[in-house]
């Protein structure tokens, strides 16, 4: 049926997603999850009230989009045997994975197929993640419309026009959460040298991350000029940005990001 929605893999990053279409009024029972671990199909039962199975064919069976949640590696072989039902029926599907190509998906689940590559991140649990998106040929407007519905569940949604680029989609937002909770347990670390309480440290850092992001999001000022304005002649900011900028940061972000971005080809690649 074209409306039933089956996630084959419910771990981490499928559970943002569901968690957000559920939020957002997407009836429950339109939503089957496909997972091996008992206690994770427990936990998506009770928590959303979606259908849960051990089977991956049973559960992708009759449903209009297939949403391929499982790490990169195992993808092929979850394909390749999805690919009979997947011929019969022709579904949208819809990849989370980082890496994976739609070249690569089409030709495990047997060809033809309308195939989104999307790079969420879990933020999505929230509503406030953001995912790349990228289309095959065969996705058509009204498919195009239902991956977008789909995915802004989770948040803002940016379309890629090269798939190539979405190695640097995964780079920046789908990892990018991680960067942020690496600050931040950085700063509070710093806070801490200086004779801060564990709790006034972490206080302190969380709610200037959060402020400052919303200042970032809710301003139409660039990034730039905001750390300007922090920024007085010879004060304190400055001698903190003297020292980034001195240490190399803004090179050590590229070459991280770009370490990201490496990583998505080769998980590509080596599950081929
Ligand atoms: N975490 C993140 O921030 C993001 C992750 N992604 C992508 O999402 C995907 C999942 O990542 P994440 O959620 O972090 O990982 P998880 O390990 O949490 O989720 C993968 C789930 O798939 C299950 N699984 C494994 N094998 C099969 C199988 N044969 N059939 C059905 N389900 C199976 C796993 O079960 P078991 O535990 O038993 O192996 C697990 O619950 C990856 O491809 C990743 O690239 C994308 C964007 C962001
Ligand atoms: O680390 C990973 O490979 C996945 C993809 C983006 C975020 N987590």
């Amino acid at each position: 049926m074209e409306h039933l929605l089956a996630f084959i893999g419910g771990g981490n990053m499928a559970r943002s997603l569901i968690g957000g279409l559920v939020a957002r009024g997407v009836p429950a029972s339109d939503i089957r999850v496909a997972e091996p671990l008992e206690a994770l199909r427990d936990s998506l039962s009770r928590d959303f009230g979606v259908r849960v199975s051990g089977d991956n064919a049973a559960t992708a069976r009759d449903a209009g989009t297939w949403v391929l949640g499982v790490k990169p590696q195992v993808m092929r072989m979850v394909c390749e045997a999805l690919a009979p039902i997947a011929q019969a029926e022709g579904p949208l599907i819809v990849s989370i994975a980082a890496g994976i190509t739609t070249t690569q998906l089409e030709r495990w689940l047997g060809g033809d197929l309308p195939v989104v590559r999307t790079m969420p991140n879990t933020p999505a649990l929230l509503g406030a993640g953001v995912t790349g998106l990228y289309a095959n040929a065969r996705v058509s407007d009204a498919q195009r419309e239902r991956t977008q519905v789909l995915l802004a569940s989770a948040g803002t949604t940016v379309w890629i026009d090269d798939e190539a680029r979405m190695d640097a989609v995964t780079a920046v937002s789908g990892s990018g959460p991680a960067y942020v909770f690496l600050l931040a347990e950085a700063m509070q670390a710093a806070g801490e040298a200086e004779g801060l309480s564990h709790d006034a440290a972490r206080a302190l850092a969380l709610q200037t991350i959060l402020g400052a992001g919303r200042m970032l999001v809710e301003s139409d000022v660039e990034a730039a000029e905001l750390r300007r304005r922090v920024t007085s002649p010879n004060g304190t900011t400055h001698a903190a940005i003297e020292t980034f900028e001195a240490g190399g940061f803004r090179d050590l972000v590229r070459r991280a990001v770009h370490a990201a971005a490496v990583r998505g080809k080769e998980l590509s690649d080596a599950n081929d």
